[in-house]
């Protein structure tokens, strides 16, 4: 399993579809895994129910809690699928993007090890990636994209979080042109599938 991390408009979903078709090109199965349902989704079902405060009525700990489980099920439903069909799982988005929420959003030691507990399960990537984008690009590009998106002090917060929390992930500039970062992830990627395929192979 290959996981892409970063903060919102890092380009995550753009750079794992590419990443996983690319796989496909190939030769490898591969799939591409959505880890949704967190604070966007929760925040769209609080707007759609008329209910604009829902949100903050939930609270800070009981908000991330919740997206916390949603997550873990998105998470779950997607490795399974990939275990089910033989695929590598190509994940936007993994385990270390809760605990930078949790971070971001100050939500302490309590829910940040009962996050970790929660997670504990999930097998750990292959390889994760860091797609480092500067807090201001990243927001001009959701600001672009129009929907729901975080203002640019949780950027900011989350950015210093994802380089706090991450000690194992292997950091890809992210802010060049699209065609420029897509190849830099394989660079970073394809040895390692390679690898793992040999050794599935039994050939290493
Ligand atoms: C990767 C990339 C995305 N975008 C746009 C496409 C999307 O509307 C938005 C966010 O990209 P997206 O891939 O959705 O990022 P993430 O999953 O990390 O939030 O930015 C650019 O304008 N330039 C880029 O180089």
């Amino acid at each position: 399993m290959v996981a892409l991390v970063g903060i919102d408009g890092s380009g995550k979903t753009t750079q794992a579809i590419r990443l996983a078709a690319a796989l496909c090109a190939a030769g490898v199965t591969a799939r591409y895994g959505r880890n949704a349902g967190g604070r966007r989704f929760l925040g769209r079902v609080a707007r759609k129910l008329g209910r604009d405060d829902a949100v903050s009525l939930l609270g800070r700990r009981g908000l991330l809690t919740v997206e916390a489980v949603l997550r873990w099920l998105a998470i779950a439903r997607s490795l399974v699928t990939a275990r089910l069909t033989g695929a590598t799982a190509v994940m936007d988005r993994y385990t270390p993007c809760q605990l930078v929420s949790i971070r971001a959003h100050d939500g302490g030691k309590w829910l940040a090890r009962t996050v970790r507990a929660a997670y504990a399960p999930f097998p750990r990537a292959a390889v994760i990636i860091f797609l480092d984008v500067p807090p201001e690009v990243a927001y001009h590009r959701v600001e672009q994209r129009g929907e729901d998106h975080e203002d640019i002090e949780y950027l900011n917060a989350s950015y210093a979080a994802y380089k706090d929390v991450l000690s194992d992930a292997v950091h890809v500039d992210g802010s060049g042109d699209p065609d420029a970062v897509a190849q830099a992830v394989w660079a970073v990627v394809w040895p390692v599938v390679k690898r793992g395929l040999a050794v599935d192979a039994g050939l290493s």
